[in-house]
This record gives structure tokens, sequence and C-alpha cells, in this order.
């Protein structure tokens, strides 16, 4: 996808924020986290990038790269400045965000980046791989999700942000499916569409989302 340029962006760095997610499958939750930091941030684009393979989510089955790839082509193709990604899911190995940040630098030198993370990511980022260089890549920014702390990692460079509260994670989504409930208007319309053309999460067992 061509870097989104505009006559808005001449003389100033293009602001793209970094949605980075498992999306297995991607929700309204993660749309309206995109959406409300992209406003209270004047980000030009935001880019979704699937995981490939999550480390700290080994204990769970994801589905197949290519399965989220496609949910979140489809879940973002309505919205000019939504793009999506692969440089997570074409990355062999385990997904680290460091790793995210520099090939994005690489593709995208004109860029000012900013990683948009959940609560529950936050909580846990200090556990993640090289955090110490993490912090020069971009600008960090926590959205309040419900049922978590948004912590205040007492840094410059980390925003927090309260966002409207939708109770959407992808595991309830997920056993939702298998138990042949709705997800209508919890993901895009598209989204349902496509769990229901390939099957996805019939087979989902409780023990894989514990
Ligand atoms: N409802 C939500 N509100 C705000 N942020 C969210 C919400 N759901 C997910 N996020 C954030 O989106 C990013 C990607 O989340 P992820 O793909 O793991 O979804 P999830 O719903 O947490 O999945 P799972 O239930 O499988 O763990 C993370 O930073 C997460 O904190
Ligand atoms: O870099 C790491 O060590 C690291 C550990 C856990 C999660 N992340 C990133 O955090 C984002 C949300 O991850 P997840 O597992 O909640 O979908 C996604 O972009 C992951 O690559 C990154």
């Amino acid at each position: 996808m061509e870097p989104i340029t505009s006559s808005k962006t001449a003389g100033r760095k293009v602001r793209l924020g970094v949605m980075g997610g498992t999306f297995d499958p991607i929700h309204h939750g993660h749309l309206v986290a995109a959406s409300e930091v992209a406003a209270k941030f004047g980000l030009d684009e935001v880019v979704f990038v699937p995981t490939g393979q999550p480390w700290q989510k080994q204990h769970k089955q994801v589905s197949p790269s290519e399965h989220r790839y496609l949910m979140t082509v489809v879940a973002t193709a309505s919205n000019p400045r939504f793009t999506v990604s692969r440089v997570d899911i074409d990355r062999p190995g385990v997904t680290y965000t460091i790793d995210t940040l520099r090939d994005l630098r690489e593709q995208r030198p004109e860029a000012e980046l900013f990683f948009i993370t959940g609560a529950d990511a936050l909580e846990q980022i200090m556990s993640w791989k090289d955090v110490d260089e993490l912090w020069g890549l971009a600008h960090f920014v926590g959205v309040t999700r419900p049922g978590h702390e948004l912590p205040d990692l007492g840094r410059q460079d980390v925003s927090l942000l309260e966002i409207p509260a939708l109770a959407i994670s992808s595991t309830d989504c997920r056993n939702r499916v298998r138990d042949h409930q709705p997800v209508w208007y919890l993901v895009p319309d598209g989204v349902v569409q496509h769990i229901a053309k390939h099957k996805l999460y019939l087979e989902t067992s409780d023990a894989e989302n514990a």
C-alpha cells in the first residue's frame, strides 16, 4: 500500500499510528481504539499489524496468520486512513514489537510512529523484548479497556487516553462462535461472514482460551 501523502502532510512528518494485535478475530474494540487515538493525536494513517507468532500467547491456539490478516483487511477496508501491514506475519519466528517498529521505520522513514496499545497489553510492556530500546522507536499510547487498570508508567513518551468502553474480546468472540451465539455487531459484518465461510472457531476449547 502506498503511504498516504497529501497537501496536509507537506512540510511535516506523517503521523503514523501502529495498532498491533493477534486479531483472532479483529473486533470493534480494536477499531474504536485506533479511531480514537487517530482523532486525538491527529494521525494521518493507522497501520494494523497482525502478529505472526505471538510469544506470550503460545499456550493458546492461534488461527493461521492468513485468516487473521484477511479479517483485518476486511475490517479496515472502509476507512481510507486504515491500512494493514504484513511485516509481522511475513517475518519468520516469533513476533516482537522491537522488530515491528524497526521494520516500519525502515519502510516509512518519513513517518513519526505512535504505537497503540490497550490497558492489558500496556500492563505487560515491561516484559516485552528489548523494552529499553522500544521507547526510542515510537511514542506509545495506552487506551482504557473494561476490566483493566491503565498503568501509569511515569514516562513522558507514553500517553494515556480514555476511550468509549467496549467490553469485547477476541476470546469472547471465539467462544461465542463455538457456542453458536451471534457475534454480529461485536465484529464487522465482513468478519462475521469470513468466520462463517471458513468455519473458524467451531473447535475452540475452553482450555485453549484459559
Ligand atoms: N475492547 C478493547 N478496548 C481497548 N483495547 C483493546 C480491546 N480489545 C483489545 N484491545 C487492545 O488491542 C490490542 C490487540 O489485542 P488482541 O488482538 O490481543 O485482542 P484481545 O481481544 O485482547 O484478544 P484475546 O481475547 O484473544 O486475548 C491490544 O493492545 C489490546 O489491549
Ligand atoms: O515485543 C514483545 O515482546 C511483545 C510481547 C507481547 C505482545 N507484543 C505486542 O503487543 C501487541 C498486542 O499483542 P496481543 O498478544 O495482546 O495481541 C502486538 O503488536 C504484539 O506483537 C509484543
